[in-house]
Formats: C-alpha cells, sequence, structure tokens
C-alpha cells in the first residue's frame, strides 16, 4: 500500500518550497544514496526494512515465543533509543485497560534513576515468573546498567543457574560491558548494528523483540516500513512527503518558528511522542542549531497548553497526527430530560466529537498563527507505525542535513555524565581540561 500516510500544509505553495529546497535536497539524497554525506555510516537504518536478515528475524521471534511462553512479567532495560521506540509501539498497540490473557506483562526499567521506582518494581515482580530483556547499544550507559545490575541479582537468587535461560542482552557485537557480561554468563544475544544509531534502532532486534514479546505483529510493523521505504526514497521534492515534511520544517525555522509541537488526538499514541522527540531533538540540536521538538496530548493539553499555543510567544508550529480509522468507538446517549444539555450530541459518537475537536483546535491555531502541519494516518495498527516510523526517520535526517548539522550523533549528551563521573569519584576517571 502507497500513501499510508497524507501529507497537508498550507502554510506555502508547493511550488515556493520546490523553489526553495529542491535542489537542495536532491543534493542531500544523492549524497545519502552514495553513502558520502556527513555521518553516512549511520546511515544503515534506511534498508533496514527491506535486508533485515530472515535468520535473525526468526531468532527474534522464537526468543520473543520462549520468553511470552516462560514469563509473567518481562523487564525490559533500557534508555533514550534502547526504550523508547519498544515503549512507543507498546502503548500505541495495547489496550488502555488491563492486559491480553495471552502476554506477559511488559515493564520498563533503566530510564530513570528512582530507588522507589527500582524497589516498587521488585515487589511488583515477586511471585511472578520473570525474564529480562537488557538493550544498550553502547552497552555502557549508567541509567540501564545500574538497573540490571540490581534484576540480575535478583534473577541469580531466584533462578540460580536457570536464570540464563530468562535474560536476552541486545548490544554491540563486540564492545562494551554487557557485550562481556552477556558472553560471559551465556545469554542470548542480539546484536545492535554498527551502522544503526540508537534513535534509529526501533526496526532492529531492540525495538523488535520486546515489540513482539508484548504480542504484536513485527512482521506487519517491518511490512509497514518496507512500504514506506518504497514510498520515501525519492529524491523528488515534489512527490516525496517525508521530504516535504523536512524542508517545511526548515522553511518555517528561518521564518523564526524554531519550536515544532507534536500533536495528537490518541492518548496511546502520547508515548510515541516521545520516541519523536529523542529522534529530532538529539539528530538536530547541535551546534547552536535546532527546532526543539514538543508534544502535546489533545483534548487533555487544550486544557493546560493550549493556551500558550493559541496566545503566547509566536514561534511555535504545531504537527497534528491523526487517524483516519479508529479501534472502537462510544456513542453519545439520550435522555429525556436533557440536564446537562448534551442532548444535540445524542447523533455523534465519541470518535467523530475527538474529530470535530481536531479541526476546530487546528482552526483555532491557525487563526492564532500558528503555522499547522497534518500527517493523516490510516489507521492505528503495526502496519501504519512501522509506516510513520520510517516517515519521521528519513524525514528527520533530510531536516538535519537541511539543518547543515550531522543528524546521527549526540556528543552533547557526554556533558552530564562527565559531572556524574567526578561526583561520583569513577574510579580511572580523568576529566578533560
Ligand atoms: O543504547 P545505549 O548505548 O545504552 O544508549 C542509550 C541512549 O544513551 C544516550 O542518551 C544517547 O544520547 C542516546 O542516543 C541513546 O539512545
Amino acid at each position: 500500500m502507497v500513501n499510508a500516510i497524507t501529507f497537508n500544509q498550507t502554510h506555502i505553495a508547493k511550488e515556493e518550497l520546490e523553489k526553495q529546497f529542491g535542489e537542495k535536497v536532491q543534493h542531500i539524497h544523492k549524497q545519502m544514496v552514495e553513502g558520502t554525506s556527513i555521518g553516512a555510516e549511520f546511515l544503515g537504518w534506511k534498508q533496514l526494512p527491506n535486508e533485515i536478515d530472515q535468520e535473525e528475524l526468526n531468532q527474534v521471534l522464537a526468543t520473543a515465543e520462549k520468553l511470552r511462553k516462560s514469563a509473567d512479567v518481562v523487564v525490559v532495560i533500557g534508555v533514550g533509543g534502547s526504550y523508547l521506540g519498544a515503549k512507543a509501539v507498546q502503548d500505541a498497540l495495547s489496550p488502555y485497560f488491563g492486559k491480553n490473557e495471552d502476554n506477559p506483562e511488559v515493564i520498563f526499567a533503566g530510564q530513570n534513576l528512582s530507588g522507589t521506582y527500582m524497589k516498587q518494581l521488585l515487589q511488583h515482580i515477586e511471585g511472578k515468573e520473570v525474564a529480562v530483556i537488557v538493550i544498550s547499544k553502547s552497552g555502557t550507559t549508567t541509567e540501564p546498567a545500574i538497573a540490571f545490575r540490581i534484576l540480575l541479582e535478583y534473577m541469580e537468587n531466584r533462578y540460580g543457574a536457570a536464570m540464563k535461560d530468562r535474560v536476552v542482552a541486545i548490544t554491540d557485537k563486540s564492545k562494551g560491558a554487557l557485550r562481556e557480561l552477556a558472553n560471559r554468563s551465556g545469554f542470548t544475544t542480539f546484536v545492535v548494528p554498527d551502522d544503526v544509531g540508537g534513535r534509529f534502532s526501533v526496526l532492529t532486534p531492540v525495538g523488535l523483540l520486546p515489540i513482539a514479546v508484548a504480542g504484536i505483529d513485527i512482521l506487519q510493523l517491518l511490512e509497514g516500513a518496507k512500504d514506506a521505504v518504497q514510498e520515501y526514497n525519492s529524491s523528488e521534492l515534489s512527490t516525496n512527503s517525508a521530504y516535504q515534511y523536512a524542508a517545511l520544517r526548515n522553511h518555517l525555522l528561518n521564518e523564526g518558528y524554531n519550536i515544532e509541537i507534536l500533536a495528537s488526538f490518541t492518548p496511546n499514541f502520547a508515548t510515541f511522542h516521545e520516541w519523536w522527540k529523542q529522534l529530532f531533538g538529539e539528530s538536530e540540536g547541535k551546534d547552536g542549531k535546532g527546532i526543539y521538538p514538543a508534544s502535546v496530548a489533545y483534548p487533555t493539553d487544550l486544557h493546560s497548553l493550549g493556551q500558550y499555543v493559541q496566545d503566547g510567544r509566536r514561534e511555535i508550529f504545531e504537527t497534528f497526527v491523526q487517524f483516519k480509522e479508529t479501534t472502537a468507538d462510544c456513542a453519545i446517549p439520550t435522555t429525556e430530560d436533557n440536564l446537562d444539555g448534551l442532548n444535540y450530541l445524542s447523533d455523534k459518537t465519541m470518535n467523530e466529537i475527538n474529530d470535530v475537536t481536531l479541526q476546530a483546535t487546528m482552526e483555532a491555531h491557525q487563526d492564532g498563527g500558528v503555522p499547522l502541519i497534518h500527517l493523516t494516518v490510516g489507521k492505528k495498527d503495526a502496519y501504519h507505525i512501522g509506516y510513520i516510523i520510517y516517515f519521521f526517520e528519513m524525514a528527520c535526517a533530510m531536516s538535519a542535513y537541511l539543518l547543515g548539522v550531522n543528524p546521527f550523533d549526540q556528543p552533547g549528551v557526554e556533558e552530564y555524565k562527565k559531572n556524574i563521573f567526578r561526583m561520583l569519584e569513577k574510579p580511572g576517571f580523568v576529566e578533560e581540561n
């Protein structure tokens, strides 16, 4: 299927966008294809959906099945790109309440340093059958490493030698402390490819294994991404809407709009916003440049940040994601006395009113001077989520290149780490300068 996503904007005529960015986009596209763009050694994500190794995919599926059978609860440890993609997809595609009886509960750790969180996690898993998936590309990130040390001790005490069948590590093929520990302990392992950075890794085992464990169809996710590869690999700005989105973002930035808000009216899509924020924030926010990626979950946030968006400093543009088909719906009942005055809505469903609220919000914000982008996605299912993941990845790489930065590094993230190591007196740590 092509055109699973439609891209609409009214801020600038297509021809004008083409005039401003058409040639630049073609040039960058060519460099990406030829592997001569800055950071090109991290372009592996571009072909992932097509080139994923079938044998590895079978192993991911088999391992997921094994964990699903042996565990009531699976703890997934990771942070940043080793966490957000899996959680985003799981949240978007899981029921709001309770859990599907066939699926283990999937919970996350290593993305915070709260002792209370960890203590309560340990209490929560007590008495249940547990498995652990630990994910770190570098294998050295402090937050997940601490969580893993604690959970590994728990698993050893609980399962003795048999715990090795309940722990899976996903990390670099040879480097890092986690690789060494996993090899020594005989854990099942999967590799984060060298040419795929953390925030672009959701379609590798990093995302695929935890997503499959949660009972989500990763083949459909990959199928959607595969179709997106076809749609978004044209060098023509006029036909490639991922590049149009990238060009428009840069155009808006040049006009002084330096904050982008991703907005949706679908509560369980909110974690996807977080994935998107890391993708764009780490890719573009460097060398004193960037568009600050923020997000809102409407209509909830219409009653908090809505005021600011409508009326505050005019440096915001907003990107709405709307799903055309919904999973379930609820009718508005009619009442005889109509005391709440809502009978005028009783021929409508909640989703219809949600869609009207989206239209009303877009109109209001546009009138308030907020440039709008509207992405319409066919349905919130694994196929379309795979599709939109790839759409944003392509758009992000192009947008960062148009901005003039390397999309694939994140040198700034090291700064706070140096301070931690100094403050916690890490042995062997010597601060430069
Ligand atoms: O997968 P890891 O190596 O543990 O990295 C996890 C995260 O660490 C840092 O925050 C990086 O800036 C992120 O890009 C990365 O996703």
